[in-house]
């Protein structure tokens, strides 16, 4: 089988790969320190204000200046998304298709610089940024296929059954209008181009808000999109705060329907104000994750550390599919930590540009200062702390080569039940673990949140139905080294939270995705 790209298979990419991404890197680098404005209504928008961006492994390496949305601009994004809905609208599905599908192609033909720029922006190794790019590239692909394959979601239904009288009926699924895709910094390109993508094929109209930590991936999404030639005002990027210009969208009167994904409280917020209002409005919202992961007596210990340190440390813990809590039955918890702290001893750390470093930064300062504020938490409480729990390249820890960047330790922790920290997202490297006397206690403990986004499970092979069984969680892995709760790939598994996680019920890139961007529309004709 020849190598295919998924966050599965990253691991062992062909040598080729290292040598484009490396290639790319250095052409990136040298266009680095430019001015990137907004894209409305087909064009670049320079606005008045920007904001100086640095790369977050290395505070002395300026990214460029990325312009910050004003109000006015918010504004014009919206008026042009409104006006170019008809239209767009009215292409024909096979033509939407045939563009979504060429952003696409195009966004393919610079895997490399994209991915680069990914590296450079949010701190992720190369083989993480290279997989985001190829994911959004295969969501563009995906609901392209998807939405034709639907046929656009017309079902013609039997004619009434009225003697004498000709009366026909179908079920038609129309686009909503405008809809304003609010994307998160740690997956900037591809849940900002997925939502984007299920939104266009179904003939919405789109203005993007990328978070403001990760400002380029959206413009370099924009630039496909402009390039595969979708019309004006038909896709809008701006760039900006949240509370600002994320809100100023969300109020719009121009909005039709929103794809949110973050935080749970913002994502809740957003859901509150679509259903208040002259009447609800769609709201996607894709929120945070609490996900743990369930080792029974009769694991195989080997990969389950795998899967462990992958999915809970892999880009820093800044996933909403990172495991963050681990229930082991006590028969084996020892044997399982011996092996997290030889995999955890062999993770290398430093400048995410280099092929030999799995793990860069965390994404900010606000992340770094977290970090070490959680694990003086952990430690006051009386937990043992069993691996990390320092920020790196402080003066005393020998690792002056990282002090510019925001590194910290990966960190592997035993605590009470009762720490706080057992219920909270940390979106960090942070890991806790529990000793159970059984499977139940443990499955009980598991459940035990209000959120439900992914999970993993290792045991023997007739203990699996058992987990999917009780498990309250939208993405679920058994046995699964290469990742034992990330690493989700359109086309292969859907994504998608319960309870706390997400509004829907229906997960992204599922079968049931591209509906929610249309309304029904019940027609009778008599002839
Ligand atoms: N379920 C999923 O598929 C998924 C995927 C990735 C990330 N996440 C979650 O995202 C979070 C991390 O991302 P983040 O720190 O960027 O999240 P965040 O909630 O801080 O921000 C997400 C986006 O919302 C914007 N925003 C913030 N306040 C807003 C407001 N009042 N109105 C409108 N927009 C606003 C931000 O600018 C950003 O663009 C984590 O909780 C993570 O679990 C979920
Ligand atoms: N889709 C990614 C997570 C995206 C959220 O941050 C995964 O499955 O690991």
């Amino acid at each position: 089988m020849s190598f295919r790209l998924t966050y599965a298979t990253m691991y062992n990419p062909p040598e080729a790969m290292h040598e484009r991404f490396d290639a790319a890197m250095a052409r990136v680098e040298a266009t680095l320190g430019g001015s990137h404005p907004l894209f409305v209504n087909g064009a670049d928008c320079y606005t008045a204000e920007y904001a100086d961006r640095r790369a977050p492994f290395d505070s002395d390496l300026r990214l460029g200046e990325f312009a910050l949305a004003s109000l006015v601009d918010a504004d014009e994004a919206m008026a042009a998304a409104q006006a170019a809905f008809p239209a767009w609208r009215a292409t024909p599905v096979a033509e939407r298709a045939r563009m979504v599908r060429r952003v696409g192609d195009l966004m393919e033909q610079r895997v490399y610089e994209i991915a680069a720029a990914l590296t450079l922006e949010v701190g992720k190794n190369r083989m993480e940024a290279l997989g985001e790019t190829q994911e959004t590239v295969d969501f563009f692909h995906h609901y392209a296929n998807d939405f034709e394959n639907h046929a656009g979601y017309t079902n013609p239904l039997p004619d009434d059954p009225i003697e004498g009288i000709a009366s026909h009926n179908a079920s038609v699924m129309r686009p909503y209008g405008v809809w304003v895709v609010i994307a998160p910094f740690n997956f900037p390109l591809a849940l900002a181009g997925g939502p984007a993508a299920a939104a266009l094929v179904t003939g919405n109209t789109v203005v993007l808000k990328g978070a403001s930590d990760t400002p380029w991936a959206g413009r370099l999404l924009a630039d496909c999109i402009r390039d595969a030639g979708l019309p004006p005002g038909v896709f809008n990027y701006l760039s900006g705060s949240g509370r600002d210009i994320g809100e100023a969208l969300v109020q719009h009167p121009h909005t039709a329907g929103i794809t949110f994904t973050g935080s749970v409280p913002v994502g809740r917020q957003l859901m509150q104000h679509m259903v208040s209002g002259a009447y609800p409005r769609p709201c996607i919202a894709e929120m945070g994750g609490k996900n743990p992961c369930i080792v029974t007596a009769r694991a195989d210990l080997e990969r389950a550390a795998a899967g462990i340190v992958r999915s809970a440390y892999g880009m820093s813990g800044q996933k909403c599919s990172a495991l963050s809590r681990v229930y082991v039955h006590e028969s084996i918890a020892d044997a399982l930590i011996e092996r997290l702290q030889a995999q955890i001893a062999a993770i290398r750390i430093g400048d995410p540009r280099r092929r030999e470093h799995w793990l860069g930064p965390v994404v900010n300062a606000a992340a770094y200062a977290n970090y070490q504020r959680y694990a003086d938490d952990l430690r006051a409480a009386g937990a043992r702390v069993i691996s990390g729990g320092a920020q790196l390249g402080t003066a005393s820890d020998g690792a002056p080569a990282l002090a510019r960047g925001y590194y910290v330790e990966p960190l592997l922790a035993e605590a009470s039940l009762t720490h706080p920290l057992w219920r909270q997202e940390m979106f960090l490297p942070i890991l806790m673990l529990h000793r159970c006397g059984d499977r139940d206690e443990a499955m009980r403990l598991a459940n035990d949140t209000s959120m439900g986004l992914t999970a993993g499970f290792f045991g023997a092979a007739d203990e699996v139905a058992w987990f999917h069984d009780h498990i309250e969680a939208g993405v679920t892995y058994a046995n699964r080294q290469q990742g034992a709760t990330t690493g989700a790939w359109p086309g292969y598994q859907p994504f998608g939270g319960w309870k706390g996680s997400g509004s829907t019920g229906k997960a992204i890139a599922s079968f049931y995705y591209l509906a929610q961007y249309l309304r029904e529309q019940s027609r009778t004709v008599v002839e």
